[in-house]
């Protein structure tokens, strides 16, 4: 197959071409000749004397008067050549903490003639938010530093000046997604930079952490990546990291604990309230008279798009100005929403998480939290956004037994069975590519399987992460779409266009209905034009409004290290590790749960334990806040004891009456407890009564029950229902 992926690294060939050897040659050429070491040292124990220069760029290049919090320290560590780690709340400036480095480098080697300006090397930071990243590169720009965003959705002309900058040398900060770090073009494309990755900045960094509430398996790469690359240094910032999370960060990339840099999570301004409910409590008719007695901008949290939809609804019934905002909405509605809450001082949205990151407005005055959060880092992250201006804002905490139904489900859902585990390895490890030599390349399409295999997409992503960085079997080598079609907009345009990849596009093209399909891979197999050419010529007509292109089926490519495993009890062993750590992972998980149902429920200042959770010793703050529920009221909260029911016999038996499946007794525990898979999806059993008919039942409880009643009818699919 063609080696051009063109959904992760469809530009990085072209990159590596015009990042020329000889460039690097001079580089080492120079560095002998001037005898200059490249790696930083670190230079003496006194105050640094990079603190004169992050502060004159500070003031100069950022228009800010002076460093806040540990800014300078942290700023100073990276500047002399050391990692760090930046635990800092939301808003606090954590940004400020790499970009005045990035500025700051270029002056330093002039000020010290260590290094000629191209090769000053660059500032890279990876960050998972891709709207935040341009908003982040357009206000530098405004500044005059030249920074550069490189993802997916960049027009060809910016694609082009960014790689013109970066083989020059004169780009002082570069941002991409940690998926970036799966093609093997742009990786090897930053490694050629003159002088280097000076500074690698890894944002959102509690996403490393297998502890941590928000993992993501794309972040472990990014350890691998730093030493393979031989960044000089490194900084991970994060506004929430337990002790145990900041140690796991410190951990994977050898930053000492001198090297971390934390502050406190204790906002004097909040006061944070919880108060506890039954099913029978009027949740809403409470809510309204909170936000009646509370006005001002508020964000009200919920767990599903479902219930951020119905809640702001029956706010609007009441009179008040509310609207949803999830991921599931139209890009330009949660836009216009997020716009319109900016500038709004009294309106109210109802979101899911995926509302907040990166908003930085400071009149926020409710943070409420309708249903219960993940964890205590996400409800420290979403409170952190009120009352950014200082002034007194308040923090509604919801504890509603209901809730934990709809936790344990994400929770339960998460880990496969061992069924689904059996048929990844089989899958994966599949008799035509048993063939298959270190070096070699093997495709899959992650969507396809997730069905297949019945695991949902982000465990699946977790499984492969642990396949590539801890058995080593593969690695990642980018992703490519397979289907193409468009309208085409300005037939002109596409008519006058002489190139060869055009014409053979054009050739090739057929219409049917609205739509114009081509397939690129004849394309490229009958002309023996490139496919990235091909790819990179309908992305230019398309920015250029000749066409609207579509692009669908995603295929993942991976670059086996070594030949994949055909001994079964080998592969036995590897589905019984990850399974441990699947396990590992819901027992975390629950224990997530429990830990914020137990900071609102202790007789304890709130503000303190919450401090404490994050390894704060509380020296800092009053033993009291004073105004949280405990400290105002001294009455604790009581979550009302509503225990799981024992599984009735009769609904066991019902289940096992139009469900046939006995080889996956976790299967059948999940039709019991109301959890959706593809594979119950084709059963179509939603509406027959089985499905959640045991949902106030334990989970675990119903997986002993089958997997006893599995075991009684001798195992083995009788039919998928
Ligand atoms: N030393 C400082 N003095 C004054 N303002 C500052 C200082 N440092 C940062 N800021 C400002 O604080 C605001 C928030 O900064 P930034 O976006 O870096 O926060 P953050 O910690 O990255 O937040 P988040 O966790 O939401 O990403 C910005 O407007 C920034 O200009």
């Amino acid at each position: 197959m063609s080696s051009d992926y063109d959904l992760a690294s469809e530009d990085e060939a072209d990159l590596i071409a015009a990042t020329t050897p000889s460039v690097d040659k001079k580089r080492k050429l120079d560095d002998i000749e001037t005898g200059n070491d490249l790696t930083v040292k670190k230079v003496n124990t006194g105050p640094s004397p990079s603190i004169p220069l992050a502060n004159r760029v500070l003031r100069e290049r950022f228009g800010l008067p002076s460093f806040r919090l540990k800014q300078e320290a942290a700023i100073a560590r990276i500047l002399d050549g050391e990692s760090a780690t930046v635990v800092f709340p939301t808003g606090a400036g954590k940004s400020i903490c790499y970009q005045v480095p990035a500025v700051a480098f270029r002056i330093q080697d002039q000020e010290t003639g260590s290094r000629a300006p191209e090769f000053s090397g660059v500032t890279l930071v990876i960050s998972p938010l891709i709207a935040l990243m341009k908003d982040q590169v357009d206000a530098l720009l405004k500044r005059k530093i030249n920074a550069a965003v490189l993802n997916s959705s960049v027009s060809r002309d910016h694609y082009l000046a960014t790689q013109e900058d970066l083989r020059l040398g004169r780009l002082d900060m570069l941002y991409c997604a940690p998926e970036r770090l799966n093609s093997e073009g742009f990786i090897a494309s930053l490694k050629a930079i003159p002088g280097g990755i000076r500074l690698l900045a890894v944002d959102e960094a509690h996403c490393i952490s297998e502890w941590g509430h928000s993992f993501r398996p794309d972040y472990l790469k990014i350890a691998r990546f730093a030493q393979e690359a031989k960044v000089e240094r490194v900084v991970c910032l994060t506004a929430t990291a337990t002790p145990k999370v900041a140690q796991d960060i410190c951990k994977a990339f050898n930053i000492p604990s001198e090297g971390l840099f934390t502050t406190t999570v204790y906002r004097p301004n909040l006061r944070l309230l919880a108060q506890t409910s039954t099913t029978h409590t009027d949740d809403v008719g409470r809510l309204a008279s909170f936000l009646t007695k509370h006005p001002g901008p508020t964000i009200i949290y919920v767990t599903i798009q479902k219930g951020a939809e119905m809640l702001a609804g029956e706010l609007v019934a009441r009179g008040f100005q509310a609207r949803p905002y999830h991921a599931g909405m139209n890009t330009d509605v949660r836009t216009k929403t997020q716009d319109n809450f900016l500038a709004s001082g009294k309106m109210i949205v109802v979101a899911t998480i995926a509302f907040g990151m990166g908003i930085d407005k400071p009149n926020i005055r409710n943070v409420v939290h309708f249903d219960i959060p993940s964890s205590i880092e996400s409800y420290s992250q979403q409170i952190g956004r009120a009352g950014r201006d200082g002034l007194p804002s308040t923090c509604l905490f919801n504890l509603s037994t209901k809730d934990f139904y709809l936790r344990n489900i994400f929770t339960y859902g998460d880990r496969p069975s061992d069924r689904s585990l059996r048929l990844l390895f089989k899958d994966i490890c599949s008799p035509e590519r048993q063939n298959l030599k270190a070096g070699d390349i093997f495709e899959v399409s992650l969507y396809h399987q997730s069905r297949d295999v019945d695991i949902g997409p982000t465990t699946l992503g977790i499984l492969y992460a642990h396949l590539e960085l801890h058995y080593k079997l593969f690695r990642s080598a980018g992703a490519l779409y397979t289907d193409y079609k468009y309208k085409p907009q300005n037939s002109r345009l596409i008519s006058s266009d002489e190139s060869p990849s055009a014409r053979a596009i054009v050739r090739a093209s057929v219409t049917k209905g609205k739509w114009t399909q081509v397939s690129l891979d004849d394309v490229a197999t009958s002309t023996g034009i490139a496919r990235m050419d091909l790819v990179r010529k309908m992305d230019e007509w398309n920015e250029r409004g000749a066409i609207e292109l579509e692009k669908r089926g995603v295929l993942n490519t991976y670059r086996l290290e070594k030949p994949l495993p055909s001994d079964q009890e080998e592969i036995d062993i590897m589905i019984k590790e990850l399974d441990a750590g699947m396990a590992e992972k819901e027992r975390q998980d629950l224990e997530r749960t429990t830990a914020l149902i137990d900071l609102v429920t202790d007789k304890k200042c709130f503000s303190r334990s919450l401090a404490e959770y994050f390894g704060e010793s509380g020296v800092d703050m009053p033993n009291e806040c004073g105004h949280c529920t405990w400290c105002e009221t001294h009455e604790q909260v009581v979550l009302p004891d509503e225990p799981p029911q024992p599984p009735d016999p009769e609904k066991i038996k019902r289940i096992l009456s139009v469900v046939k499946v006995r080889d996956d007794p976790r299967l059948l525990a999940k039709i019991a407890f109301g959890i959706k898979s593809p594979r119950i999806g084709a059963m179509k059993i939603y509406n027959t009564g089985v499905f959640e008919s045991m949902n106030v039942c334990d989970f675990m409880e119903l997986v002993r029950i089958f997997t006893e009643e599995c075991a009684r009818e001798g195992g083995g699919s009788h039919g998928d229902g």
